[in-house]
């Protein structure tokens, strides 16, 4: 196994993604950030100089565990001190399992500024992945919106609230068409696209006829759920956040914000002509155009529009649609089994609610506010008074109904961090209720840093004790995101064996920002020396200045 270099800056730039300038965060002048591509088994460094002018930044390596090296998951406040401008930091961690991952911004709303990019992980030299494919093909899916991330933040800590809206694009590789459609000589009411710069040209994936291609893709929006679809090919799922999964075959695919899939698709149509691979949002209302992308038969022109229109994205309230699509996800023969029992168990309630009449998103009606000090080097050294110790509920009253607006929807803020036994299974029951408003209820991605988890199953409504003897312990499929369904519930388990401190949160920017998450600290004892640039801030930095910290 090899250390791959990489020597990156982060700058604000201009660009013009769906073919609108704006400014937007770049890496090294490129939008998205360079593509890394490793071995399982290879060592990353990156050297990250923050090129801003007047903030702090982060990057977080979405998948990766970061076993034995929990200063690099790249979260501000949580695992190391943001970078500050002109500041480098080193990212060095090992990539151990094969998969599609991808990196971005996690201080502030950086990510919905543009801070990502993809993390492609080839298996081991001498292993081979366990299906065939003559090619591939990496798309990593974003939205994008006109308004900057400080007008953003702004609006969602105001009183009244100001609410971003619906993005004004969707990109696939960093590219879209805003307000028009490439297909629109074949679609009512579209306005074509002048494409006026070539930051917003379509993507094109130049295929041979009678191939087999893997599709890679990957979801970094900030607030969309997608579905993505081939005019006339079916795509095989063989790939979920970096574990390989039971083969199943579909028309669309269902993608969620912090989520990754690896698809084949068959070039078994008509090599005339071209296809339109479409991506479309799914479980709010839209009001963005699809993004498209050509499928484009060699030896036709990438120009030569296909004849047939893009596929529709399924209603945008179709949930049984969606579930129907996360049933399906099942590991692959050979993929770890869970502990069939867990030692501990947590239960979330999500909810939207009120502090000061400043609508946030609160778990068990605690609403996560970050500490100055990181969490890492505070635990890790036993610092007092640096985040607030007491422990955050792990249940939420039996007589909440979730099917109704909180009753008392007044909520407060805190750390909200849960210290877990080391080695110990943890399962957890997201379970979601409705919002402020009467009869909504919206659908959150939830991510977990540090590790891969067991989805154990889904249900409607209420989570009842009795719902557990229904988790499916067989094959359940390892993930880092899972999504919880309007109204629904989700249950996973995973096993708490990484030292360090973990972010689990909704994946959704701006609900993240309104403090949807909670902090997992297991075996922090067993941290080795924490690199002292990660915790040169808060407290943390005040002990190294006194000497006083090893
Ligand atoms: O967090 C959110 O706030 C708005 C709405 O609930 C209040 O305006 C919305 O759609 C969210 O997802």
């Amino acid at each position: 196994s090899k250390t791959r270099h990489f020597k990156w800056e982060v700058g604000y730039m201009y660009a013009s993604p769906d073919c609108e300038e704006k400014i937007l965060l770049g890496i090294n002048g490129q939008f998205p950030g360079p593509t890394i591509r490793a071995k399982a088994g290879d060592t990353i460094h990156v050297e990250l100089k923050n090129a801003l002018h007047t903030e702090g930044v982060v990057i977080h390596w979405h998948g990766i565990r970061q076993y034995g090296t929990p200063w690099a998951d790249g979260t501000a406040s949580i695992s190391q001190c943001a970078i500050n401008p002109e500041e480098t930091y080193v990212y060095r961690f090992q990539v151990d399992k094969a998969g599609t991952y991808f990196y971005h911004g996690h201080y502030g709303m950086q990510r919905a500024a543009g801070l990502y990019g993809s993390l492609i992980v080839e298996v081991a030299d001498g292993e081979e992945e366990p299906f065939h494919y003559d090619g591939e093909f990496n798309l990593l899916l974003s939205d994008w919106y006109h308004q900057s991330i400080y007008d953003q933040m702004v609006g969602l800590s105001s009183k009244p609230f100001r609410w971003i809206g619906e993005p004004q694009s969707l990109l696939i590789n960093g590219r879209g068409q805003y307000n028009c459609s490439l297909a629109a000589h074949l679609m009512e009411g579209s306005s074509t696209c002048k494409l006026t710069s070539k930051d917003c040209a379509p993507v094109v994936l130049r295929v041979l006829p009678g191939k087999t291609y893997r599709l890679r893709v990957t979801s970094t929006t900030s607030l969309s759920s997608l579905n993505l679809a081939i005019g006339n090919h079916k795509m095989m799922v063989v790939e979920a956040d970096g574990n390989y999964v039971e083969p199943f075959i579909v028309d669309d695919m269902d993608i969620y914000s912090g989520e990754s899939y690896s698809v084949l698709i068959n070039t078994d149509q008509n090599p005339s002509s071209n296809y339109w691979l479409s991506v479309g949002v799914r479980g709010r209302k839209p009001n963005t155009q699809p993004a498209l992308a050509i499928i484009n038969y060699q030896p036709n022109s990438p120009s030569k529009l296909p004849e047939s229109s893009p596929p529709v994205t399924p209603e945008w309230n179709d949930y049984n649609h969606s579930k129907s699509f996360s049933r399906k996800i099942l590991a692959r023969q050979g993929t770890p089994k869970p502990p069939l029992y867990a030692e501990q168990k947590i239960a979330l309630l999500n909810t939207q609610n009120k502090i000061n009449g400043y609508i946030k998103w609160s778990i068990n009606n605690v609403s996560l506010a970050l500490p100055p000090t990181p969490y890492l080097g505070s635990m890790r050294y036993h610092l007092k008074n640096a985040f607030d110790p007491s422990k955050p509920p792990d249940n939420f009253p039996s007589d909440y109904d979730v099917m109704k607006p909180p009753k008392n929807p007044n909520s407060t803020q805190s750390s909200n961090a849960y210290v877990i036994q080391f080695n110990s299974t943890v399962d957890v029951i997201l379970q979601n209720a409705n919002a402020l408003a009467d009869n909504v209820s919206e659908i959150h991605p939830w991510h977990l840093h540090g590790h891969d988890f067991w989805v154990l199953g889904y249900g409607d409504e209420r989570f009842e004790e009795k719902d557990a003897s229904q988790f499916n312990l067989k094959n359940p499929p390892l993930r880092n995101t899972v999504v919880i369904f309007p109204y629904g519930w989700t249950a996973i388990r995973f096993v708490a064996d990484n030292p360090g401190v973990w972010a689990f949160h909704c994946h959704i920017e701006p609900h993240l920002h309104m403090g949807m998450g909670v902090i997992f600290a297991e075996g922090v004892d067993h941290v080795r020396r924490i690199p002292k640039d990660a915790i040169t801030c808060g407290m943390t930095a005040k002990k190294l200045m006194n000497n006083v910290l090893p």
